[in-house]
């Protein structure tokens, strides 16, 4: 770590306490915050020195590294490039990969017809706006206006709202970053950091991300905990970093001090 990169006072405290906890769970929002943004979410990537950190953490005894994402997990497991025993939970909650088993179910057949009928209803008025695409979830669909011009996206992503709820008033609809997601079930990066804190039985967590789901599952964090915020948005975070490749020096930390202690 660099001068410039200095961690925070208040940051380096608290990771100087996590990095003691004797069971730790690293769970990580991905893009934005081990990412940086691209046009093709396909190809976004994390940050080398992310991943090399990443695998700093992984190589720990009792430190398990997990992804929590708005994502599928088919998709999350794409760009994620773990190994396959990395817990994963995608579509904001609702689908948990606990290792390398199959996934739990995430949705039925009656989701399945709900997301068909609103994909059908909609996808047209995607279609007709020059550059937005429809992104496919088990429990619904992301409309993606990254490179359609600004007037154009915000008048596709009011009159898609208006649609979808015109035709299904119990849908579950999410701003993100040029996106606008609907979903047949309701589920949040708290639900899934919940069921990964319990199900992997650890002391403590590190949760970070940038975006406003996050917000889900930093709300879930407690005394043992730490929450980081990257980037410049609102948050319940205690703690900040200004973006990837920061976030990717505080993993880095991490790993260096929590094996210092447990070599101890
Ligand atoms: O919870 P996250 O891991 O942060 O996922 C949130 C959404 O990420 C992806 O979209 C965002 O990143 C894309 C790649 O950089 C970018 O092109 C897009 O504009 C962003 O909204 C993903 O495609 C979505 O499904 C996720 O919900």
């Amino acid at each position: 770590m660099t001068p410039a990169d200095r961690l925070a006072p208040a940051l380096d405290a608290a990771l100087e306490r996590l990095a003691a906890a004797p069971r730790l769970l690293v769970a990580l929002d991905f893009d934005g915050t081990l990412a940086p943004e691209v046009d093709d979410p396909l190809s976004a990537r994390a940050l080398p020195e992310a991943a090399v950190a990443l695998e700093a953490l992984r190589a720990l005894p009792q430190t398990i590294v997990a992804l929590v994402s708005g994502r599928s997990l088919e998709s999350l497991a794409h760009v994620g490039q773990l190994p396959p025993d990395t817990p994963l939970v995608g579509s904001h909650g609702l689908e948990v990969r606990l290792g390398a088993g199959a996934p739990e179910p995430a949705v039925d057949a009656a989701d399945r017809e709900r997301v068909d009928t609103l994909r059908a209803a909609l996808a047209p008025l995607v279609a007709a706006v020059d550059g937005a695409w429809i992104e496919d979830k088990p429990a619904g669909f992301a409309v993606h206006t990254r490179v359609v011009e600004q007037d154009a996206a915000a008048a596709l992503q009011r009159d898609a709202r208006e649609r979808a709820s015109s035709l299904d008033s119990r849908l579950t609809v999410r701003d993100g970053k040029n996106v606008v997601e609907f979903a047949v079930r309701d589920a949040t990066k708290g639900d899934g950091l919940r069921i990964l804190r319990e199900r992997l039985g650890v002391d403590a967590v590190l949760f970070a991300g940038d975006d406003v789901t996050d917000e889900d599952a930093l709300r879930t964090l407690g005394e043992r905990d730490l929450g980081v915020k990257v980037g410049a948005a609102a948050t319940v975070a205690e703690h900040r970093v200004a973006d990837p490749a920061a976030m990717a020096a505080v993993l880095a930390e991490l790993a260096v001090r929590r094996r210092g202690i447990l070599s101890a």
